[in-house]
């Protein structure tokens, strides 16, 4: 093997088929649509045969020493479904060789194809300055960018409070119809903090329309954009192309010990930082089963656990010991609260997992689940909490680009590795 290795990093792959004495055409044959052996465009599954090159030369006894090379197929499967739509975009498997062909992750851009029409603007309540940023901007997009806006119900009274010209500012009456505003909405611009973007995300059960966020809270790890230019801003927004994030969310369901399967659950929640299961009120320590795929993962005993995704990993999980993680990168962080054991490390799980975390019987306390910080909901014992990889992320407007933005964010929010750079002057390795 290590020979096929050193001949076709060369570019010069010494392999024939048995039945074929003309190696070249051979292969070239095999790049198109079908060979007359069988082998399929996609992957192989009649047999190659290989001869050894370094042998070939070596010696006469080992010239027609035949190595045969198992053929095999990859498949992509997940929870028993099969999905192979990643098959040929991000692995090639051409000759029985395993090969990277894409990255799964790349730096996203976004470019609109007919220009966007309607601006929902979601703001931080009781804040003088968003109140006043809001005022401004909607006038902006009105007058000048000749847009639809929608505001929240709250947002509009605030609005037609400060001029009867604000009526044409668009809302909605009750809260069923927020499910269809994905249909309308081209684009999402909050003004606030982190909280304020975790807020946008949950109002969209699904699909989620890109979202511009403006930063007016103190931390700001999802809020790239600053206030004072909102019109530069905007201006480039919407004429595109820009890059976003993809932000992963989890879809986490409730399965209540009464239930017959686990497809008969409470309406799930979509989280963008974390679901977080922990003691509550309660003064015992948690008791928690964790299986991830059907395979026992581990119990939890200590104060809780976080299960976030990369966005939330700036967030609750960093500060119970979690690591940072780009946000692009797709995975599930399963991180424990003051966990009382001395050998607990955080992990990071794929994303194709689901995990599964029960209250077992034998449990002294029932448990709590928090959805971004949200909606607590009581888990007794017997009732499991489902966590997945929810396919509607979150796409979010980048300043620079997500790798530029997230490394400002940790430079900027949290002064990591912040330290005097030592003195030039002093002992050094001169002689080394
Ligand atoms: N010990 C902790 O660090 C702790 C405890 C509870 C909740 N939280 C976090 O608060 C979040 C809810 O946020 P909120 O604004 O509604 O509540 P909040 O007003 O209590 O703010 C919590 C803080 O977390 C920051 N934050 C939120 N998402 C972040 C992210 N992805 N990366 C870095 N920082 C982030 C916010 O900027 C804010 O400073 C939860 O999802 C949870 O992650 C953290
Ligand atoms: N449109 C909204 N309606 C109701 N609640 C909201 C809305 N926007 C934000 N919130 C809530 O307000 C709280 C504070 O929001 P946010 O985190 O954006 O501001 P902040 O606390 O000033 O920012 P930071 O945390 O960075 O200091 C959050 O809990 C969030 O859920």
């Amino acid at each position: 093997m290590a020979e096929q290795f050193s001949a076709e990093k060369n570019g010069d792959i010494d392999c024939e088929r048995v039945k074929n004495s003309d190696n070249q055409s051979m292969l070239q044959n095999e790049s198109n649509e079908y060979s007359e052996t069988g082998c399929m465009k996609h992957g192989i599954w009649s047999h190659e045969v290989l001869r050894d090159r370094e042998s070939d030369s070596n010696s006469n006894a080992d010239r027609n020493k035949i190595m045969r090379k198992a053929s095999f197929k990859l498949s992509w499967w997940c929870n028993g479904e099969n999905g192979d739509q990643h098959k040929h975009d991000i692995v090639s498997f051409e000759r029985g060789n395993i090969t990277t062909a894409e990255r799964s992750s790349k730096q996203i851009s976004l470019k609109w194809e007919s220009d966007p029409q309607t601006v929902l603007i979601l703001t931080k309540p009781n804040s003088v300055s968003v109140r006043i940023l809001c005022v401004q901007m909607v006038r902006w997009l009105r007058e000048r960018k000749k847009l639809n806006v929608y505001v929240e119900p709250r947002v509009k009274v605030e609005l037609v409070a400060e001029s009867s010209n604000f009526s044409y500012v668009q809302t909605w009456k009750d809260d069923s119809e927020i499910s269809h505003l994905h249909m309308k909405v081209d684009l999402v611009i909050t003004l606030g903090g982190d909280g304020t973007v975790l807020w946008a995300a949950s109002m969209f059960k699904g699909p989620v329309p890109p979202i511009v966020p403006f930063s007016l809270g103190s931390l700001g790890f999802m809020t790239p954009f600053h206030s004072e230019h909102f019109k530069d801003c905007l201006d480039s927004v919407l004429r595109g192309p820009i890059s976003i994030t993809l932000r992963h969310r989890l879809l986490c369901r409730v399965v209540r010990d009464a239930a017959k399967n686990e497809y008969e659950t409470e309406e799930p929640f979509l989280v963008l930082n974390e679901v977080t299961i922990d003691r509550g009120i309660s003064s015992y320590l948690t008791n928690l089963e964790c299986y991830c795929d059907n395979s026992f993962v581990t119990c939890v005993q200590g104060d809780g656990l976080i299960l976030s995704t990369t966005s939330g990993s700036t967030a609750y999980s960093l500060a119970a010991g979690g690591s940072m993680v780009h946000p692009q990168v797709p995975g599930i962080l399963f991180t424990p609260i003051c966990p009382h054991s001395l050998s607990f490390r955080p992990l990071i799980l794929p994303e194709h997992v689901t995990v599964r975390i029960m209250v077992p019987f034998n449990s002294r306390s029932p448990a709590w689940a928090s959805f971004d910080g949200k909606d607590r909901k009581l888990l007794a014992a017997g009732d499991a909490l489902l966590c997945s990889m929810a396919p509607w992320p979150v796409p979010t407007a980048c300043q620079v680009d997500s790798t530029n933005d997230f490394l400002r964010s940790i430079h900027d929010g949290l002064h990591w590795n912040l330290r005097k750079t030592q003195s030039f002057d002093g002992p050094r390795d001169r002689d080394l």
